[in-house]
């Protein structure tokens, strides 16, 4: 990722500071980065218990529903390959459009990618996960940055610790994405000023690795959050489920199928679209024998597009354009301000921990002039200070 002016800017450490907590283990892993040898041990250090830093509060670790969340599968193969009346595609952009205005996630099949490229894929990621820490540290994520290597319990963090460790790399796209095509064919060519919005985005890819819990229900893979990306794209590997979405007050699990991939909306598109499609909250759970992978490819701008909605979703409360036929429930007043990528993803690396209100802390940031985390999180629409947890869950 090239350098970015937000990045690095911040006062934060590199190393972790000691923490108080009440758990020897934890204490001996997590007072000093150094400590690979113990932190290396850290997932299976005591077999039937985990270290308090990673015990989530009740509320976040809730039960999770048996039902499996309602989300269409499209088969976007046949729906491109359908060269008759069109009515195919339509079809699946319907039910694309209708899952991203309740719970903003769908799966795609027929989507071309090759299985063994998806396998081989999923396969390097776990061999570099079983190397000692030291060497996956030789990797590490600075702070500020979205990409290298991630451990929440050999950073800086001290509470609610994610049950994971990750690797992301940068992805510098240069091609006219299909995601714009997608968009300007289901809501027309308003969308079309956004033809290159994410040319030259630079994306991360994210492999995340949940090894095995000794006690599965008392933690977290994922928190839960709404990635600030504009879109992901989610493969998950094997049987192992884990992923969750909140729907009707339930944590409904999100099975992995073979060979879909799992696209999910984030806030950027939240704001790109005004709100029309919802960012997709979502968390990740861990199992007591099974470790579960999980690659992540999230789909961002360049760092400094203007995040804008669409003139045609935009129209103030009361007017309508001319060029649009029928009366367009759609169109709202503005609900977030312009805003950069550059400008969220530090937001969500320096001072807010991403989760359900990302966009709504990071709006009412932006609002107080953006000075510090602490001006911001002084709002009501920021109440709880995530100031110290930043760098945790995207
Ligand atoms: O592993 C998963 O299923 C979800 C991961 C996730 O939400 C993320 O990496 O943002
Ligand atoms: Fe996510």
């Amino acid at each position: 990722m090239p350098e970015n002016p937000h990045h690095n800017s911040g006062s934060r450490s590199d190393h972790p500071v000691p923490v108080a907590m009440d758990d020897d283990a934890a204490r001996h892993v997590l007072l000093s980065a150094s400590a690979d040898a113990a932190i290396d041990d850290l997932w299976g250090q005591q077999p039937n218990k985990i270290p308090d830093p990673f015990v989530w509060p009740h509320a976040d670790a809730l039960a999770s529903s048996e039902r499996e969340l309602d989300a269409p599968v499209v088969d976007v193969g046949a729906a491109m390959r359908d060269a008759g009346d069109g009515e195919g595609m339509r079809r699946a952009a319907e039910l694309v459009a209708a899952a991203c205005a309740s719970h903003g996630l769908f799966q795609v099949t027929g989507h071309g990618l090759d299985p063994a490229l998806a396998r081989a894929a999923l396969d390097g990621a776990a061999g570099f996960f079983r190397l000692p820490l030291a060497t996956k540290q030789r990797a590490r994520r600075a702070p500020g940055n979205l990409t290298g290597f991630a451990a929440a319990h050999v950073d800086r963090f001290t509470s609610n610790l994610p049950w994971k460790e990750t690797l992301s790399f940068a992805h510098r796209d240069h091609h006219r994405h299909v995601v714009v095509d997608y968009f300007t064919s289901v809501l027309g060519t308003d969308f079309k000023p956004l033809g290159d919005f994410f040319s030259d985005g630079c994306s991360i890819m994210r492999c995340n690795y949940y090894p095995a819990c000794p006690e599965p229900e008392r933690t977290l893979g994922t928190g839960p959050h709404c990635d600030p990306s504009a879109l992901t794209l989610l493969l998950q590997d094997g049987d192992v489920d884990g992923l969750q979405v909140l729907a009707a007050g339930e944590w409904r699990p999100v099975r992995p199928r073979p060979g879909a991939l799992v696209v999910n909306i984030g806030d950027t598109f939240m704001a790109l679209s005004n709100g029309r499609y919802r960012s997709c909250l979502h968390r990740a759970v861990v199992h007591r024998e099974r470790e579960r992978r999980s690659l992540a490819f999230f789909l961002c701008p360049r760092e400094d597009r203007v995040v804008r909605p669409p003139p045609r979703l935009l129209t103030a409360a009361g007017e309508h354009h001319e060029d649009i036929e029928e009366e367009d429930e759609q169109q709202q007043p503005r609900r977030y301000p312009d805003f950069t990528w550059a400008e969220l993803a530090h937001f969500t690396q320096r001072h807010y921990r991403a989760d359900a209100r990302t966009l709504d802390a990071f709006a009412c940031w932006l609002g107080a002039g953006a000075p510090t985390c602490a001006a911001a999180t002084s709002s009501a629409a920021c109440d709880e200070s995530q100031a110290d947890e930043a760098q945790g869950t995207f």
